[in-house]
């Protein structure tokens, strides 16, 4: 990682661990959003895709791909965390790049099956199996953005996404990771587990961020009302005029 990225005074911000946010904390300023300041879910994920699609399309322009078209893979996971994935698939294909997207386990309610269906009659494929081998992944695209687990993640991974991470952690084209790379402890991160070159924090970095070791790290989901961000000590650094993300490396 370059070095003197990492002086750049918003990493600095990211550094001061007493700033990252712990599980329960990120929850409960999730909750709070919903209960106390009454936004919708839907709302919250539109915003936070967004932020995800457009730090993708900073890290990653399309010029960048070698491969034509810019295919990028998108695996989304049973939560809110997956759904964001699914917002970010939609606004990346509007962003002119190829995505596809694989989602074993559709939960019920009617927010994802309405993005899902977005996302169909947008012609984005959606793949019934992953592939197994994470070669195919490198053949076939030049990013995979996760968006399986996000700060309600807990425990060992079970299947079907532990052989999915398993195939993940081996594949060399960069993974953008959508709020935390999936399968580390929300707090301490996992030594052994996935190894994102770029991270989208959402709200605010959770506290294994600073385990973080790829090229790029962005802040996003620029919709948390001052005095939430003041009852929380979020101390988020200043975001850029009216960008949707804030870069931290
Ligand atoms: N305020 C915000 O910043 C917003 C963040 N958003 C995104 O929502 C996720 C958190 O979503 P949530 O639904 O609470 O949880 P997850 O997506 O992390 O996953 C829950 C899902 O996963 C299953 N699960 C948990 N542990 C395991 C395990 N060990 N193995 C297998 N499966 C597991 C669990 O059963 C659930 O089904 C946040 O990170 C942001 O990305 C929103 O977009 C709104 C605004
Ligand atoms: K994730």
């Amino acid at each position: 990682m370059d070095e003197e990225r990492r002086q750049n005074v918003a990493y600095q911000y990211l550094c001061r661990l007493e700033e990252a946010k712990r599980q329960e904390e990120a929850q409960a300023v999730d909750q709070e959003l919903f209960t106390e300041y009454k936004f919708s879910v839907d709302q919250l994920m539109e915003l936070a895709g967004l932020s995800c699609a457009t730090a993708i399309a900073k890290a990653y322009p399309l010029d960048s791909f070698t491969m034509s078209p810019p295919a990028v893979l998108v695996v989304c996971g049973p939560g809110n965390n997956g759904g964001d994935g699914l917002v970010c698939a939609r606004h990346l294909k509007m962003f002119g790049y190829h995505p596809t997207v694989h989602y074993p386990k559709h939960p019920s309610k009617p927010l994802f099956g309405g993005l899902t269906t977005q996302c169909q009659k947008m012609d984005i494929p959606f793949l019934t199996e992953f592939p197994a081998e994470a070669a195919l992944i490198d053949g076939l695209y030049g990013l995979v953005v996760d968006a399986i687990f996000g700060f309600s993640f807990k425990g060992a991974v079970r299947e079907p996404f532990r052989s999915i991470l398993s195939t993940l952690q081996r594949v060399t084209v960069p993974i953008a990771s959508i709020d935390i790379p999936s399968g580390w402890d929300v707090e301490k991160g996992r030594a052994d587990g996935l190894k994102p070159d770029t991270l989208i924090s959402l709200t605010a970095p959770k506290k294994a961020a600073v385990h973080f070791s790829g090229r790029y790290h962005f802040l996003g989901g620029r919709f948390v009302p001052m005095a939430l961000q003041e009852k929380y000590s979020l101390n988020l650094p200043p975001y850029p005029g009216t960008e949707c993300i804030l870069q931290l490396l």
